[in-house]
């Protein structure tokens, strides 16, 4: 039966919500860089870039996921037939080339950034999914550069730097405790995640490690001058969110995942009250 892609599935494969956070989360970068405001147009570029790369990132792998995706998700647009598989890469494709135009109005780190990120989406489905804690510590990488993603395109990765290893530490950490959640379908397809390769409990201890690296080392910004007095007062209850997230999912992941996401949010809005307050030197 041929299908007729419709804009609201095309839409959907872009997962807009993630999309457009990790767009923010680029912002975000640029502002605590201190270029959001001088270089308005490069920071606007790297993160409407990483918007479409984002949005590309998750369409192709709905596209790999396809037959995975008609017993685990049968609502997404493919299975669903609300897009055939070639408009969904096709789609995809697009959505790359768009984030390739940007990124390539960006200064040489940002556009070194976009290519290593865009080979990392392109290849995650097929090359690290399957690995344990491989596929995870990809989206961490993923997730935590959009903020290094936006400082190198104002011109300073200083600041947005120690950002990205928090990030990524912590998406890590939600990463492996989505994958708990996910044990009985994954084990079903096959898939050798972290909490299949070495069971649940030993995998949320792995996890549940990176966090307390990640909380532990939070006040660097603060420390290092970069962030000021808001930021350790704001990130203080972000951390407590995070750790008692983390907690919670050794007897709900479900619950524990979501919560760790509500605390990286507002680890997220830390930054921002931390670089808004004006950093009093010490
Ligand atoms: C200790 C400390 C201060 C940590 C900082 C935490 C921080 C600010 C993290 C930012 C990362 C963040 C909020 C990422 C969310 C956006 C995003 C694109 C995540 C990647 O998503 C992949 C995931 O598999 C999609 O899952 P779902 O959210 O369930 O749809
Ligand atoms: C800064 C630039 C240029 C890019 C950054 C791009 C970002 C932020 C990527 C974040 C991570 C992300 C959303 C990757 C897309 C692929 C992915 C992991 C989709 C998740 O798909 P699911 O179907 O929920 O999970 P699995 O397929 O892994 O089971
Ligand atoms: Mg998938």
């Amino acid at each position: 039966m041929a299908v007729r892609a419709t804009g609201r599935g095309l839409l959907e494969l872009t997962r807009p919500v993630n999309a457009l956070v990790a767009g923010v989360l680029t912002l975000i970068g640029a502002f605590v860089a201190g270029g959001l405001l001088d270089a308005p147009l490069a920071a606007g570029a790297a993160a409407g870039a990483t918007v479409f790369a984002t949005g590309a990132g998750n369409a192709i792998n709905d596209y790999f996921d396809r037959e995975i995706d008609r017993i685990n998700q049968p609502g997404r647009p493919i299975p669903r037939g609300a897009v055939s598989p070639r408009g969904a890469l096709a789609f995809s494709l697009a959505l790359f080339a768009g984030a390739v135009v940007l990124a390539l109005s960006l200064p040489p780190l940002a556009i070194g950034i976009a290519i290593v990120n865009l080979l990392l989406l392109v290849a995650y489905t097929q090359l690290f999914k399957g690995l344990p804690g491989v596929g995870n510590a990809v989206v961490a990488a993923l997730g935590g550069s959009t903020f290094l993603f936006g400082g190198a395109a104002v011109g300073n990765v200083a600041a947005p730097g120690v950002l990205f290893v928090l990030a990524a530490l912590s998406t890590f950490t939600r990463e492996v405790i989505k994958d708990v959640e996910d044990v009985a379908g994954d084990r079903e397809e096959g898939l050798n995640t972290l909490p299949i390769a070495i069971g649940e409990r030993p995998a949320l201890w792995v996890g549940i490690a990176c966090l307390l690296v990640a909380v532990l080392a939070s006040p660097l910004p603060y420390l290092l001058g970069e962030l000021g007095d808001l930021y350790l007062l704001a990130v203080l209850p972000a951390n407590a969110v995070m750790l008692w997230a983390a907690a919670t999912s050794f007897r709900d992941p479900t619950a524990g995942q979501k919560r760790l996401k509500y605390g990286m949010f507002l680890a997220a809005a830390a930054f921002v009250l931390g670089r808004a307050a004006p950093v009093v030197p010490v």
